[in-house]
């Protein structure tokens, strides 16, 4: 049988609706500033779905968009400034950064308090313990759409194909959280099929169009994909043949309307905790 599609499009219309409702309880607005850097299309277009996301649920947003020949200093000390105002409670560096800037710098700069990316050391050493006030967002994303279609991690063997300090470390800390067994694939892992058809939940962070194939699949996997590929026609897809691959899941989620949407979901959610732990 042909598995579930998992909405990710859908669960974020549901989580925002949820947003916006506590925001409205607020004493004051949340505020995120969202930090670009440079000319990519791309970065463009999130930045530009983030303002849409934060003025849909009510919380202010504002943008600096900084030109691709900016200096490092001139972005610390827009950093610096964001730190200390009262009225932000959220600061976002859009990534990546043009070359010449030190990425490491520039996101440890951020307030731990306002880093609702969950980039900065000290949340990512807290999200190891367990003692997180953020989560870092398509990790959290992910994490929701299982919880929404009942797919609970505990127990199960969970396999995370990459191993980015943004998605595959943090996705393999909170399934493990959740009580998996985790483990982590990468580019150097020989027999990489034989490791993911061993999966229960299967989640794909390569950024490799087609890494993912059919035969590498477990009958009845829940297939989370969170690559954000172009193919050869320029289309937008993920790491695994959607195609093939959902006649053999259980669940499975497209790309796009899968957990890109409920990125920004969590981008939304970690602003409005900033807000309240700042007294909002
Ligand atoms: N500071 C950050 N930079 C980057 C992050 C991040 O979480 N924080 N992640 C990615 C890009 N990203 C968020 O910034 C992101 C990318 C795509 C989507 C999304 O909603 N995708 C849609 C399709 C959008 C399109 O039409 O192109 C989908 O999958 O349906 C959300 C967030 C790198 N940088």
């Amino acid at each position: 049988m042909a598995a579930t599609i998992i909405d990710g499009k859908a669960l974020a219309a549901k989580c925002k609706a949820r947003i916006k409702e506590e925001v409205e309880h607020l004493s004051k607005r949340p505020g995120l500033a969202v930090i670009i850097v440079g000319d990519n299309p791309a970065s463009r277009i999130y930045v530009n779905h983030k303002k849409k996301d934060c003025a849909e649920c009510g919380i202010y947003s504002e943008e600096y968009a900084l030109p691709e020949c900016a200096r490092q200093e001139e972005l610390l000390e827009l950093i610096d400034l964001l730190n200390g105002r009262e009225d932000i409670d959220g600061i976002l560096v859009q990534l990546p950064l043009p070359a010449q800037f030190d990425e490491k710098a520039v996101l440890n700069a951020i307030d731990p308090g306002k880093d609702v990316d969950c980039f900065h050391p000290y949340n990512v050493g807290q999200l190891m313990i367990g003692e997180h006030t953020f989560l870092p967002c398509t990790p959290a994303g992910v994490m929701a759409m299982l919880d929404e279609y009942g797919i609970d991690p505990a127990g199960k063997h969970a396999v995370v194909v990459g191993r980015s300090n943004i998605v595959g470390k943090p996705q393999a800390m909170l399934l493990l959280q959740r009580h998996a067994t985790v483990t982590i694939c990468h580019s150097r892992t020989p027999n990489l099929a034989e490791i993911t058809r061993q999966a229960d939940i299967l989640v794909a962070a390569v950024g490799k169009t087609g890494l993912i194939t059919a035969d590498m699949v477990n009958e009845g996997a829940a297939v989370i994909d969170v690559a954000m590929n172009r193919n050869e026609e320029g289309k937008l897809c993920g790491d695994v043949d959607f195609e093939a691959v959902k006649e053999k899941a259980s669940f499975i989620t497209p790309v796009p309307g899968g957990v890109g949407p409920m990125t920004r979901v969590m981008l939304l959610e970690n602003t409005l905790t900033a807000a309240k732990v700042h007294g909002k």
